[in-house]
């Protein structure tokens, strides 16, 4: 971990229908840091991560603070749709408990990993080839040209979540958001995405902000640790404070439960 501020959130707050459900949320994010997010269920954590990747539609939710993500000048919530092209994937990816909202069930992995790195312009065939073995690989699949002449459905939960990772990856994103990404699997499975996630992390020099609800997780993987509830932040600080001084009773109350 280093002491440079990645993502820098101030005062983010989000309206829908009238309704806070975001209040004032501000933290820093560093370089190479795990930074877990949590809270129970309805807290605030997904909206959150959505409005800093920039996927909450302006018409219907109200967004207002800032999000800086080091070396762009722009207030990344008042950035236009066709500006996030060049951040998304690049700069931050995101990646859900669900492999289903990243993969479609009709095309096979080659295909779908295809579409991604053209989108981004790339487009020599020999280098989209490469780039996929590499990146199926890393993830440790002992056989990447198997898995990438498969469709979604011959591969298991926990071959199709490494395999959403690794779309993640493809283009070495500064920062990774994990929301949710290991609940509901096994752990087994957990445990083999936890390790590979944290020795991506490492050769890429990435950042990864957690989201999860699984305290058990975030004892062993974070570095700073921000609690939600009810929309707003009631603890920050590295995991041992909080873990062992906790100064919320909420947050107390999360880890005893
Ligand atoms: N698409 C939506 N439309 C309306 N309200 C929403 C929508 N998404 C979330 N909310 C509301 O926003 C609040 C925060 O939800 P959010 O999904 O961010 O919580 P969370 O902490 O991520 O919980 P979970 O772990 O269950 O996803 C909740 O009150 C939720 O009901």
């Amino acid at each position: 971990m280093n002491n440079q501020v990645l993502l820098d959130v101030s005062n983010l707050s989000i309206d829908l229908r009238g309704n806070r459900l975001i209040d004032g949320v501000t933290f820093q994010l560093h370089k190479e840091e795990v930074f877990c997010l949590v809270g129970e269920s309805g807290s605030g954590k997904s909206i959150t991560s959505r409005a800093i990747m920039g996927l909450l539609d302006k018409r219907k939710w109200g967004i207002s603070g800032s999000v800086h993500l080091e070396g762009k000048q722009s207030n990344l919530i008042e950035l236009a749709e066709k500006k996030w092209q060049t951040i998304r994937s690049k700069e931050m990816a995101l990646i859900y408990q669900n492999p289903s909202q990243a993969l479609h069930p009709f095309f096979k992995i080659r295909s779908q990993m295809t579409q991604m790195l053209k989108s981004k312009g790339v487009k020599d065939k020999e280098e989209i080839n490469n780039r996929i073995m590499q990146q199926l690989h890393e993830m440790n699949f002992a056989d990447p040209y198997q898995i990438a002449n498969s469709y979604p459905c011959q591969l298991s939960g926990g071959m199709n979540q490494r395999v959403m990772i690794a779309m993640a990856l493809l283009e070495r994103p500064r920062l990774l958001i994990a929301d949710e990404a290991t609940t509901g699997l096994d752990t087994i499975n957990q445990q083999l995405i936890i390790k590979q996630l944290l020795e991506l992390k490492k050769r890429y020099s990435m950042s990864i902000l957690f989201i999860t609800h699984d305290l058990r997780l975030v004892s062993q993987i974070a570095d700073h640790v921000v609690v939600m509830e009810r929309g707003k932040i009631v603890e920050s600080g590295p995991l041992a404070a909080v873990k062992n001084a906790p100064k919320s009773s909420y947050t107390k109350e999360l880890w005893e439960r």
